[in-house]
């Protein structure tokens, strides 16, 4: 049984879907990357699954957590969730860390309250936490306010609470973006390191395909709610089959014969609520026939262990650059 089964998940605020069913599974301790522009519904899917969306949100379809349905669980159910099952991380730690409450202290509430720890337990706890996502001196340092610590420290501790709980999931929403390439290197060398010695599986959400890579080994990608192509990160990286997935490659700043070169996606991620007709994407590609603007292409199976919703995927004769050729934006290079 996987740990986490989504199906057909569909989301809509005020009437209007962003969301249009989407399919995921997650395995116990795998890493799988979510990638797609801004807008296409990453975050949405997770805070869906964790009833985290405001009350103008309507959500439909299935969120499986072993035997537990989540979607329509009671907030109690769900409270029971967040932290001691699913933990999720976000880009900015001050969404998590309390700027008044010493930086110790709060992880040791945190494991207070997923872990049944009181008094000195639970600050020990909090120390070896710190200890492990690589705080230096977490002793002395147990009692510092999140100000007294730098930027990717503060990630390092909102890591340390979203393990608080020992999660058999971790989903990590764009938990690097905002830091320089060192940092960001760091974070994600601290989250690989840490999947190896907890077990836990790792949603990583970004728009960064290397930072993916490095850190997942089963990427989907998403398009205007929905997911166009999910596939080993081997397979993908090999050769994308959806124009789109292709577009996201392409618009990788890279090195090529010593020039920096890039080719945007031309247009933007539609509005939802004003989808094209037929293939979302259709506008924005270059592989199109009159099928894809009138009629929606399903996600299916492509032979390999890849699927993808296309009606006209990239052919054999199209290669992407090999990975260890690709240089991110943030100077991070795929190998
Ligand atoms: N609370 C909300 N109310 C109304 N619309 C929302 C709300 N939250 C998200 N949306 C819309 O849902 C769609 C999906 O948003 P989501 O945040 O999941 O995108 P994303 O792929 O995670 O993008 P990003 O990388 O920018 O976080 C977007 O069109 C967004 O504007």
């Amino acid at each position: 049984m996987p740990l986490v089964e989504v199906s057909n998940l569909t989301v809509a605020f005020s009437g209007t879907q962003v969301l249009h069913g989407i399919d995921l599974t997650i395995e116990k301790g795998e890493a799988v990357g979510l990638v797609g522009e801004s807008g296409c519904g990453k975050s949405v899917t997770w805070l869906a699954a964790l009833g985290l969306l405001p009350g103008k949100a309507t959500v439909g379809g299935s969120v499986r957590l072993g035997d537990q349905q989540l979607v329509g669980a009671s907030r109690t159910a769900l409270e029971n969730v967040r932290g001691s099952r699913i933990a999720m991380i976000f880009q900015d730690p001050s969404s998590s860390l309390n700027p008044v409450i010493r930086a110790g202290r709060q992880i040791a509430e945190a494991v207070e309250l997923h872990r049944g720890l009181t008094g000195k337990a639970a600050s020990f706890e909090a120390i070896r936490l710190m200890e492990l996502v690589g705080i230096p001196d977490a002793v002395r340092r147990f009692d510092n306010f999140p100000h007294e610590f730098s930027g990717g420290q503060n990630q390092r501790l909102m890591i340390a609470m979203a393990l608080s709980g020992n999660p058999d999931l971790l989903v990590a929403d764009e938990p690097t973006t905002a830091l320089d390439a060192t940092i960001q290197a760091q974070i994600l060398d601290l989250l690989i390191s840490i999947r190896a010695e907890t077990g836990m599986a790792i949603v990583f959400i970004s728009h960064d395909l290397g930072a993916v890579s490095q850190v997942c080994e089963r990427v989907c990608v998403m398009y205007a709610g929905r997911v166009v192509e999910k596939c080993s990160t081997e397979t993908l990286f090999r050769q994308p089959r959806h124009p789109y997935t292709r577009g996201l490659f392409d618009a990788i700043p890279r090195l090529d014969g010593g020039r920096e070169r890039m080719v945007p996606i031309p247009g933007t991620v539609p509005q939802p609520g004003r989808l094209p007709g037929g293939c979302a994407f259709a506008p924005r590609c270059g592989h199109t026939s009159e099928l894809c603007h009138n009629s929606l292409p399903q996600l299916v199976s492509l032979g390999d262990d890849r699927a993808a919703a296309c009606f006209h995927p990239i052919g054999d004769s199209t290669i992407v650059p090999a990975p260890h050729t690709v240089q991110t934006k943030q100077g991070v290079t795929v190998s």
